[in-house]
């Protein structure tokens, strides 16, 4: 049986890790637009993307993800870390937060909208109201690097 000084100190930990929550995302800009998704039962627009299962690589997270999400098979090989934010996360208890990992990467398939996913939307820089807060700084640097308009 755990002393009640361990007990305390996983609760605590425990606490802490609900706090952040760590997650990937692909990037993917076509026509000059952000590809993101919303999630059945959400209002805000999140980038396809999720968390690690148990032992799994941020590759192959980023191409599960993308392939259960958006129907998409990201080519491994050319994976790049575009930024790691750190954002006030959508759906959770006030004052968690998403670090989310974000990686471009080629890919094959047209991107069309599976699992749980209510749609899928192209926006640009002027639509950032619409996206979670993680979101929006994704496409203010696109949109300050010229890439989205
Ligand atoms: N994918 C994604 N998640 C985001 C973004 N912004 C944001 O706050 N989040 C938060 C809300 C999501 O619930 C969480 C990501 O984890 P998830 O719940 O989608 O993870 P998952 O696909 O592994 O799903 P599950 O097994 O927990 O249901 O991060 C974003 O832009 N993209």
């Amino acid at each position: 049986m755990p002393s009640p000084e361990t007990g305390a100190s996983s609760d605590a930990a425990e606490a802490a890790a609900e706090r952040v929550v760590d997650a990937l995302a692909w990037v993917h800009v076509s026509g000059r637009r952000l590809l993101c998704v919303r999630t059945h039962g959400r209002g805000l627009y999140y980038l396809p993307g999720g968390k690690r299962e148990p032992g799994e690589s941020d590759e192959a997270a980023v191409v599960r993800e993308a392939r259960e999400e958006v129907g998409v098979e990201l080519r491994p090989a050319t994976l790049r870390p575009f930024a790691v934010v750190d954002e006030a996360a959508d759906g959770y208890p006030e004052g968690t937060r998403v670090r989310l990992a974000c990686y471009t990467a080629e890919h094959t398939g047209e991107p069309a909208a599976a699992a749980e996913i209510a749609e899928l939307a192209w926006l640009t820089g002027g639509e950032r109201d619409r996206c979670a807060p993680a979101v929006r700084r994704v496409l203010d640097e696109l949109h300050r690097r010229g890439e989205v308009d």
